[in-house]
């Protein structure tokens, strides 16, 4: 009898171009993203082996972790970051592939570009020396992240060899209460399931409440795949997807479009196909989540307290409280809500996106940062920016007193001149909160845009419930 497939095993028995016993399947890759980080090594592996890229028609590249996000039009302070970006802008030239520097219009984190553009097309394979390329498979794309030897090996052959992978469903029931957001739900997962609940495995996010969510938030979900540890997250596309693609840059369009969608909507788990793995949660008791450790794990309720070691049964998440705790400069007890913070950071590829922007524009519109506190708005992408701008978000977020940046990954990680100081926390609506990520010493909460947002007018990790009325 035969038994059906599930969306992740659809997209990779239609990418092998060569199976054989006891070796990886070689997977043909339909779209090869690049940034300046993780692909210099790769670019000098062809030169010296006197290769070209293979497929530059399927290669884009975008410079987005070193970019400065202010005095654009002067040339990049940092000579480690000019000297990065600099790299990336001859190899493109000399390998003849596509780049999208920094005063393009279409220049911006690439995750955050590929969807954007109409790139991203559900039951592709995506690979990117990055680990949060599993951002696009909220498309019902195979996307994930790479090494730079891949990087070369994609870039010579626009193939990769990969082991079979196993397949986990994540359900989600129920719809999420209002002011609870997807950022909520993935925080929430990971708290539950560990930061290495997903290793080995390719998640599929279903159920009703990820039906429900938009492209922009089925992409933060899929986004933070990565923090528990799975290879890639995808969610099977849907009419909310082709009406995200339909009308992009790159998407087919006439006859190719409704091939296409035909095809698409093939790309669906067969209700007899069998998962290795499943795990249930219930949207509806879900509340605002934030974190209060070093890894995207360490999270509560935005109601709850700090825990304490004690709170938790294992030996080794005992200690890696306790020792979180003193990186955070936290005391077990304290309620959550009673966390002062210095600074806000709006921005980075889980949730830099329009819609994110909105929602805390919303939140802000009329109120203002609070005394002591600053706030830095990094749209995730140029036309992210110029869309905010359209719609006067950007003036809501300056006369709010925050400040509004250029494009980049920013203070998500540091890499240019937007970094915490040692000791300041920071609510941050980006992926990762280890030790140091946001700049040496720099203590980093995950929250969602509405509590960043809410939390700046407090200057206390806050939801938009906890604000007085305007006016
Ligand atoms: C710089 C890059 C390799 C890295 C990644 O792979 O994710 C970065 O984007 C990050 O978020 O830490
Ligand atoms: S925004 Fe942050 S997580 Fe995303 S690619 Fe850039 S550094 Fe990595």
């Amino acid at each position: 009898m035969a038994v059906g497939r599930t969306l992740a095993e659809k997209v990779w028995d239609e990418h092998v171009v060569r199976a054989g016993d006891n070796e990886p399947d070689l997977l043909f890759i339909d779209l090869h993203l690049v940034h300046e980080v993780t692909s210099p090594q790769a670019f000098e592996g062809l030169r010296l082996a006197g290769r070209r890229v293979r497929r530059p028609d399927l290669t884009i590249a975008t410079e987005d972790h070193n970019v400065p996000t202010i005095d654009l039009d002067r040339p990049i302070k940092d000579p480690v970051s000019r000297t990065q970006v600099e790299t990336l802008r001859r190899n493109a030239e000399e390998f003849g592939i596509r780049l999208h520097a920094l005063g393009d219009d279409d220049q911006g984190i690439v995750h955050i570009i590929g969807p954007q553009l109409g790139l991203t097309q559900p039951g592709a394979t995506i690979v990117c020396g990055d680990s949060h390329t599993s951002t696009h498979g909220a498309f019902g794309a195979l996307a994930f992240g790479i090494g730079t030897s891949e990087v070369e090996h994609v870039l010579a052959t626009q193939t990769l060899p990969q082991s079979r992978l196993k397949t986990m469903a994540v359900t989600v029931n129920g719809s999420l209460p209002e002011g609870v957001t997807a950022k909520d739900l993935v925080l929430t997962l990971i708290a539950e399931v560990g930061t290495g609940g997903g290793q080995g495995y390719v998640v599929e996010y279903r159920g009703q409440a990820i039906r429900e969510l938009s492209m922009e938030a089925r992409m933060t979900i899929c986004n933070m795949s990565i923090e528990w540890g799975a290879k890639a997250g995808m969610v099977a596309p849907d009419q909310t997807t082709f009406d995200y693609v339909q009308g992009r840059a790159s998407a087919p369009t006439g006859a190719e479009w409704d091939a296409a969608v035909e095809h698409w909507t093939s790309l669906r788990t067969d209700d007899d196909a069998v998962f290795d793995e499943e795990v249930v949660l219930d949207a509806s008791t879900m509340t605002p989540f934030v974190t209060w450790g070093t890894n995207p794990g360490q999270g509560v309720p935005l109601g709850a307290s700090v825990p304490a070691p004690e709170d938790f049964e294992e030996e080794g998440d005992q200690v890696a409280c306790r020792k979180a705790l003193s990186y955070m400069g936290l005391e077990a007890g304290t309620p959550m809500r009673d966390i002062a913070v210095d600074t806000v950071f709006l921005g980075s590829c889980t949730n830099a996106r329009i819609e994110d922007l909105r929602a805390a524009a919303d939140v802000l519109r009329g109120r203002s940062v609070a005394d002591g506190t600053r706030m830095l708005v990094v749209p995730g992408s140029v036309r992210v920016r110029l869309q905010a701008e359209d719609e006067g978000l950007d003036v809501v977020f300056k006369d709010a007193g925050a400040e509004w940046r250029g494009a980049g990954c920013s203070m998500c990680l540091g890499m240019n001149a937007d970094t915490l100081e040692p000791g300041e926390r920071c609510a941050s609506t980006s992926n990762r909160n280890f030790e140091g990520r946001q700049g040496k010493g720099g203590r980093t909460h995950l929250v969602s845009p509405l509590v960043a947002a809410a939390t700046a007018v407090r200057g206390t990790l806050s939801a938009p419930a906890d604000l007085a009325p305007i006016g």
